[in-house]
């Protein structure tokens, strides 16, 4: 059990982020952590719904080639892929999920909300639980421009709000933003391949602050940097708490 917490507090660590969030991180050498995220098996049973969070056509080369490069280290349960569903109810893990009693049938995810491969948010979510960090490699279609040929600012707040989201969800279960504040230094082409980098840097109370990075595939464009606040609804669904009871 403490064994659980222990690990997981070490992955707070800001050494650990000492490399630039940017570029995509190289192996891990830290022992893999019990995989809290959703326990993918209970995301990828027989009768679960479509996961967009694999490759299609409209994937770049080189969104390709971080995808697979992340999937290798996915192998050792350093990172995991995070399904991702065009449902908001069904990305949350099974625990947290229970929290919601009724729920709407006519509703889509934001970023899942067009069904054409390419023409909108392209993404796919790594979670490194030891770190508490998720890096999202994201490729804005054409349909999220805004100034001409380049991803709309908006956009890119929705998905970096999802990325530390997905982080926050995973600290601390059932969460909202409170607050998310977002520099934007470079823009972004419609086309190109980001990394979003997130990580839990700290949690008070039911307060959990992040952070965040967006840079270009060779981690030298900064696109945009941004805190954000969490605030946990129900202390009951936290897969860490979940970890750390007997
Ligand atoms: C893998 C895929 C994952 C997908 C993830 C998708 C994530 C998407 C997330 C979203 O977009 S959520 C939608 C946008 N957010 C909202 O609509 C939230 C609207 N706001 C609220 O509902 C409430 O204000 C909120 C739940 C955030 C807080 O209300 P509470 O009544 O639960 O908390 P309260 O006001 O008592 O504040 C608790 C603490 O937080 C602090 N706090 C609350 N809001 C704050 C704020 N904005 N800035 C700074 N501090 C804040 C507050 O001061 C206090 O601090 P102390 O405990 O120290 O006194």
């Amino acid at each position: 059990m403490l064994r659980g917490c222990v690990s997981l507090a070490r992955g707070l660590r800001p050494g650990l982020r000492a490399a630039p969030h940017g570029a995509w991180p190289g192996p891990r050498l830290a022992a893999a952590p019990q995989p809290f995220w959703g326990h993918t098996a209970g995301f990828s049973q027989l009768g679960r719904p479509k996961d967009f969070a694999l490759p299609n056509p409209s994937w770049s080369q080189d969104m390709m080639s971080l995808y697979n490069k992340f999937a290798e280290m996915a192998k050792d349960g350093t990172w995991k892929r995070i399904p991702s569903y065009d449902r908001s109810v069904d990305h949350l893990p099974e625990r947290v999920r229970q929290a919601f009693k009724e729920v709407r049938q006519d509703t889509r995810f934001f970023l899942r909300n067009t069904d054409a491969e390419g023409i909108g948010f392209e993404y796919v979510m790594f979670l490194n639980p030891t770190e508490k960090r998720i890096v999202c490699l994201f490729q804005p279609g054409p349909y999220l421009e805004g100034v001409s040929g380049f991803a709309h600012g908006g956009s890119i707040a929705a998905i970096i709000d999802s990325t530390v989201g997905g982080c926050a969800i995973f600290a601390a279960g059932k969460v909202m933003t409170a607050n998310l504040s977002i520099n934007y230094r470079n823009p972004i082409p419609l086309g190109s391949v980001v990394l979003v980098d997130s990580k839990v840097d700290r949690i008070e109370g039911r307060k959990v602050f992040l952070s965040c990075e967006v840079r270009n595939v060779d981690g030298q464009t900064l696109h945009a940097e941004a805190t954000a606040l969490f605030i946990q609804l129900d202390t009951k669904t936290s897969q860490q708490q979940e970890a750390c009871s007997p």
